[in-house]
């Protein structure tokens, strides 16, 4: 068995018989910002829904990278602006207050008489942290805070990863056989440089998913070695993640997939003369001595990559691990027996999913406790 130990969840899901009206309205706030994961980052994916007389006349999520925040796509979406003015607008995280890509969506709120705001949780980002609140609550707005304030956590979890521990979320992700193997001998797997796959289709359709969620995706050397991996996105829709791939001594042939110039890939070596073999592969020189994993968190949060996917294989997923750098672990059990092998990583968390895909079986961990399912 690869995890010891687990600690049953002590969260439950709030029970929607229970809720009050303001905290359906931000479930539904939650339910609609999640059309936005795998577009905004390095920006929260943000829902906003507005209600006048107990129904709901607009709602919004944040547009991809660069484009409307979700309080503007909910004002936009109303078809009659005279409502406004006796309207109550719920929103996940605390409206900006800054202009970064777009301007302040405080201001616009203000602009449009919307006189009350409902809020998950106050944006700790430096360039908010309150000011949002406090612009809002001046100009005369009834403003309500904590609103469902766990649920908006989890669903900002990369979000609040990356300004609170200032390096990207990270999600561990393995396929074991059932008796707990991530590789079978040598003997067995031949020459072929390529997966030996333990998980069903369907399976490897929802990692596919799983990646085009996530801006960046690490492998180690001797998985590239192994398998000639692709890590792209091509069994679902959406964007290709940064590959990130270890290589001391630079000794992946520059033929490997990785190197095919189809997305960008980012190698961290520490051969500071690096070959370049084409336009969309970047170098970053760490050392493999020391910390890698605290490196790694520290290069990737500079590149303003908000969140990875770490595919393996076993040490570069046990270096994290024993450093206790990850939020989530996606375990895949598939159905197979290799008897003998590479091991799968050890690991302890609080199951937060367990659930059948075909014949394999899947279980999320996360690493804090407060997660719910
Ligand atoms: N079933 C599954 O889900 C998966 C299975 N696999 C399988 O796993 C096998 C590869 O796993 P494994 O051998 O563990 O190798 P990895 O792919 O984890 O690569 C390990 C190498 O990467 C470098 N490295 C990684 N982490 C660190 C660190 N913290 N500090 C220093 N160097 C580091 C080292 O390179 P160097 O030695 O050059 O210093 C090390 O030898 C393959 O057979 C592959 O098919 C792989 C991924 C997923
Ligand atoms: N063997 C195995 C996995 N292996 C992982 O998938 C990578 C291959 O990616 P790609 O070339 O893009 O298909 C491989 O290098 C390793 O990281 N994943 C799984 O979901 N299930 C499996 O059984
Ligand atoms: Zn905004």
């Amino acid at each position: 068995m690869s995890i010891n130990n687990p600690q049953p969840n002590k969260k439950v899901p709030p029970s929607v018989d229970l809720l009050t009206n303001d905290e359906i309205y931000m479930l539904r706030c939650i339910e609609i910002a999640k059309y936005g994961l795998g577009s905004t980052a390095p920006n929260p994916m943000v829902g906003a829904v507005i209600v006048h007389n107990g129904k709901i006349i607009g709602e919004g999520f944040t547009s991809a990278f660069g484009g409307n925040h979700a309080e503007v796509n909910a004002i936009h979406s109303v078809s009659d602006k005279s409502l406004l003015k006796d309207a109550t607008i719920y929103v996940t995280l605390e409206p900006c207050s800054h202009f970064g890509k777009t301007p302040p969506c405080a201001d616009l709120i203000i602009q449009m008489g919307i006189p009350k705001v409902v809020i998950g949780l106050k944006d700790p980002h430096e360039k908010v942290a309150g000011n949002g609140i406090k612009k809002l609550k001046n100009a005369g707005c009834i403003v309500k805070v904590g609103i469902l304030e766990q649920e908006c956590k989890d669903h900002h979890a990369r979000f609040l990863t990356n300004c609170n521990k200032k390096r990207p979320y990270i999600i561990l992700k393995w396929a074991e056989t059932i008796d707990g193997y991530i590789a079978p001998d040598t003997l067995l797997r031949g020459d072929k440089k390529e997966p030996f796959w333990i998980t069903n289709t369907r399976s490897r359709q929802l990692v596919h998913k799983w990646r085009s969620e996530e801006p960046g995706i690490l492998v180690g050397t001797n998985t590239v070695m192994a398998d000639n991996p692709q890590l792209n996105v091509r069994n679902w829709t959406g964007k290709n993640p940064l590959r990130i791939v270890l290589d001391r001594e630079l000794k992946i042939p520059s033929t490997y997939h990785i190197f095919n110039g189809k997305q960008q890939t980012l190698i961290c070596t520490q051969v500071v003369d690096s070959k370049q073999y084409n336009s969309n592969a970047r170098y970053k020189i760490v050392d493999f001595e020391a910390n890698l994993a605290q490196q790694l968190c520290k290069i990737l949060y500079e590149e303003n990559i908000q969140s990875i996917i770490i595919e393996g294989g076993l040490h570069t997923l046990q270096s994290f691990i024993d450093a206790n750098i990850w939020d989530e672990a996606r375990i895949f059990k598939g159905t197979n027996r290799f008897g003998t092998g590479l091991s799968a990583p050890r690991i302890k968390g609080y199951i937060t999913q367990h659930s059948q895909i075909l014949n394999d079986q899947l279980t999320v961990l996360h690493n804090d406790q407060e997660h719910y399912i």
